[in-house]
């Protein structure tokens, strides 16, 4: 099977994006990020991409009259890339019921929280403000419903009794970058086995490293 094509969706700093670049230059990803496009101009995200020789767009959302502009603009330009997934990674705009259908079983997202907990944004502080003992991060498929999509997996850590919002930021950035390009992997590994199954119902011969099947 072909490698994965991944289109990357930024908002700024783009450690998240590093991490899936590095896993994929390692070959601990079986893909490729075809495209990083960010809604805003200017971030250190894009300059980590163009050192990766990875095609960015802007599209900034500033330009456009409506949401719903926005997202037809934004899918359009995504469709030009023929992504085999789209990854939010760190990107900042609520997604429009439109695209997300669009791309529905297809986008995944890392939010800072335990998911179903503390949905939206200054997830850290309210962990803080609430007195919980731990926190963590969660890679979820997008859905309509804000960071309420199937959660993939998730990572945890003990929130200290002097943890600043900065500090947990800091410890839960460390697990981002473990967990997103192992969930992005896992993906790559589905999509093959969807291959198989596809081939084994429509009852052709399967890739040379598989059985045939009567
Ligand atoms: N329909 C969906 N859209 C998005 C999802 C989702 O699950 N479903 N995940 C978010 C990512 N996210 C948290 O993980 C998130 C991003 C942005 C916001 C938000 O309130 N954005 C504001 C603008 C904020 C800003 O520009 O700083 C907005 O869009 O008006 C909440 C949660 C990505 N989209
Ligand atoms: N609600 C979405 C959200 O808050 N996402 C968070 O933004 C940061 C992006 O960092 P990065 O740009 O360095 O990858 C990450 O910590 C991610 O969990």
């Amino acid at each position: 099977m072909e490698r994965m094509r991944i289109a990357v969706l930024i908002s700024g700093s783009g450690s998240n994006l590093q991490a899936i670049i590095d896993a994929c230059e390692k070959q601990q990803i079986n893909g490729d990020i075809v495209a990083v496009i960010s809604n805003r101009p200017n971030v250190y995200g894009l300059e980590r991409a163009e050192k990766a020789s990875i095609e960015t767009v802007v599209l900034d959302h500033k330009e456009f009259e409506s949401r719903e502009a926005y997202d037809s603009a934004l899918m359009e330009k995504i469709d030009t890339f023929t992504p085999d997934l789209v990854v939010l990674a760190g990107f900042m705009r609520i997604l429009t019921p439109g695209l997300v259908q669009k791309y529905k079983g297809q986008m995944l997202n890392i939010h800072p929280s335990l998911l179903p907990k503390y949905q939206g944004l200054n997830t850290h502080q309210r962990a803080i403000d609430a007195g919980d003992k731990e926190h963590g991060v969660s890679v979820h498929f997008v859905t309509e419903e804000l960071d309420g999509g199937p959660v993939v997996l998730q990572a945890k850590i003990n929130i200290l009794p002097d943890d600043t919002a900065d500090s947990l930021a800091k410890r839960i950035h460390q697990k981002e970058h473990i967990i997103y390009p192992l969930v992005v992997q896992w993906f790559s590994e589905q999509r093959l086995t969807m291959e198989e199954d596809n081939a084994v119902f429509n009852n052709k011969k399967l890739p040379a490293h598989g059985a045939d099947y009567a």
